[in-house]
């Protein structure tokens, strides 16, 4: 019984019941709103709360909202763990390895490393931007053989993105049927779970009584399919058959300096983080942009002006981004309005933390809500409509995005936000230079999206007219 009674000060909530907690509630909310995310948005407002409190199995799960719970969670280092569930164990081979789902000096150690290594790729730095300016040859390739039907981007972006994280992890273009085994992986493991984990986080056990319902069997052949991938290309880099310089022949100097935490499944662990981390986030953005313009006819003529004024017919980079003010403050209109990780985290809570006057305990998983922040009225105009407008000031320079929680912020921030960015930007001003993007038949693709680990447009196709 004693587990049916909240701790002091908890969050406001649903009522907890014997060995399931809130479960059942958040599974109703989930199933009524369509998604984890909506379902416990439902559930804050129904408690009128802007932290709400949940058990599910024996975790505490705790939710927070509003600008400053948000801030506080991003930036108080009692909160900057992550669970030590079962699923995020799954993912690194039963220990706490890499980035994403370790935490403490572990954490701290291999993240500096990585976004010390990952700052030489974004923004401009000319290795990385050339191998982005050949993934929008071959993008602008693909469409020109295409251009006389209708094209979904989905496969062609997706592959676009994979190829460039594949190259500085692994040093070349990923091989077709390899790359296409990684995206099926990708998409089957971002519609099969969601940020708590599922069952297979609440109740561990139910991989011995159900493998297929808990999600056992899926998600350690993902896994495995990944890891095997992944250590291909490691086994190729110890035979040198591969030229680089890149990711994993830099981890190797560190190897080779005996540092004991520097390893073969700790490198591989990261290589993972990234790929994972960065595929479906980056594409999808882009794939958003490209709904967007279809909407916009308006915006688009005003994109392809600003490009053929500033640009011409040069291929694009990013320190074009300072005179293409328009485009680049669509673009960031783009992620505050399709915001791609709604609920960020999991955390843990390091230590006892108090959040808008609720006690939060040790060891409660914490996830952050950035979703409606980014509609929230308080923070922006008019925050339901489409307005690039919003990111420019009056001297017609590009606004600091302050409001803008897209790449998280704080010690976990993502650290492949410059390599995000510049993709983002060179392969959309890009496809715009060159092309008029139209409706099929003249319908428009619905952009209401579908939400899983992170939010993904519906499929949809379009037509690419040239410009000239
Ligand atoms: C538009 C694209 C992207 C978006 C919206 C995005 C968003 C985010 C957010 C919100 C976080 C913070 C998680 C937290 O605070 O708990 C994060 C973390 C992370 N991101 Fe990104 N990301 C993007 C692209 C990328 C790319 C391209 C890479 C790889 C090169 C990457 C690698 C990572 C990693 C490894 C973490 C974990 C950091 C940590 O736990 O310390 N992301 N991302």
């Amino acid at each position: 019984l004693k587990t049916t009674v909240k701790p002091k000060k908890f969050p406001p909530g649903p009522i907890w019941y014997p060995i399931i907690g809130s479960s059942n509630v958040m599974k109703r909310m989930q199933q009524k709103h369509g998604s984890q995310f909506k379902g416990l948005l439902e559930l804050a407002k129904e408690y009128s709360t802007d932290v709400l409190g949940l058990k599910l199995g024996q975790e505490l799960l705790v939710v927070v909202y509003g600008q400053k719970n948000v801030r506080q969670a991003f930036t108080d280092k009692a909160l900057e763990g992550r669970p030590k569930s079962y699923f995020l164990k799954l993912r690194c081979f039963g220990k706490r390895l890499g980035i994403t789902s370790a935490d403490g000096p572990l954490w701290r150690e291999q993240r500096q490393y990585t976004v010390k290594q990952l700052k030489n790729v974004g923004f401009g730095k000319t290795h990385m931007e050339k191998e982005i300016q050949i993934d929008l040859k071959n993008i602008l390739e693909y469409i020109e053989e295409n251009r006389h039907k209708p094209i979904n981007p989905n496969h062609v972006f997706s592959q676009a993105v994979v190829n460039i994280l594949w190259k500085y992890v692994a040093g070349k273009r990923i091989e077709e049927e390899r790359l296409k085994l990684l995206l099926d992986v990708f998409s089957e493991r971002s519609k099969a779970f969601h940020m708590a984990g599922g069952l297979l986080n609440v109740a561990p056990w139910s991989r011995f009584l159900v493998p297929e319902y808990s999600g056992y069997n899926l998600i350690t052949r993902l896994n495995k399919q990944l890891s095997d991938i992944i250590e291909e290309a490691i086994d190729a880099h110890k035979k040198k058959e591969v030229e680089g310089p890149d990711f994993i022949y830099s981890y190797f100097e560190e190897i080779l300096q005996q540092k004991e935490t520097f390893n073969e499944l700790q490198l591989k662990v990261i290589c993972l983080d990234l790929i994972i981390a960065g595929s479906h986030t980056t594409g999808n953005s882009l794939k958003f942009a490209i709904l967007r313009v279809l909407r916009e006819k308006r915006m688009q003529d005003l994109i392809y002006e600003e490009i053929q004024k500033h640009i011409g017919d040069n291929i694009p980079c990013w320190s074009d981004s300072v005179k293409l003010v328009y485009t680049s403050a669509f673009l960031l209109e783009t992620l505050r309005y399709y915001t791609i990780a709604p609920l960020v985290g999991p955390r843990r809570v390091l230590e006892d933390t108090v959040i808008d006057g609720y006690r939060i305990p040790k060891d409660a998983t914490l996830l952050i809500s950035v979703y409606d922040l980014h509609l929230d009225p308080e923070l922006w105009d008019d925050p339901h409509e489409f307005k690039p407008e919003r990111f420019i000031n009056k001297d017609g320079g590009l606004k600091n995005p302050e409001h803008l929680y897209i790449f998280g912020l704080g010690r976990r921030r993502c650290p492949g936000d410059s390599l995000a960015r510049s993709f983002l930007f060179i392969v959309f001003v890009g496809i715009m230079q060159k092309y008029l993007i139209c409706c099929d038949e003249g319908a428009l693709p619905s952009d209401e999206p579908t939400i899983g680990l992170i939010m993904s447009p519906k499929p949809f196709s379009v037509l690419f007219v040239p410009r000239r």
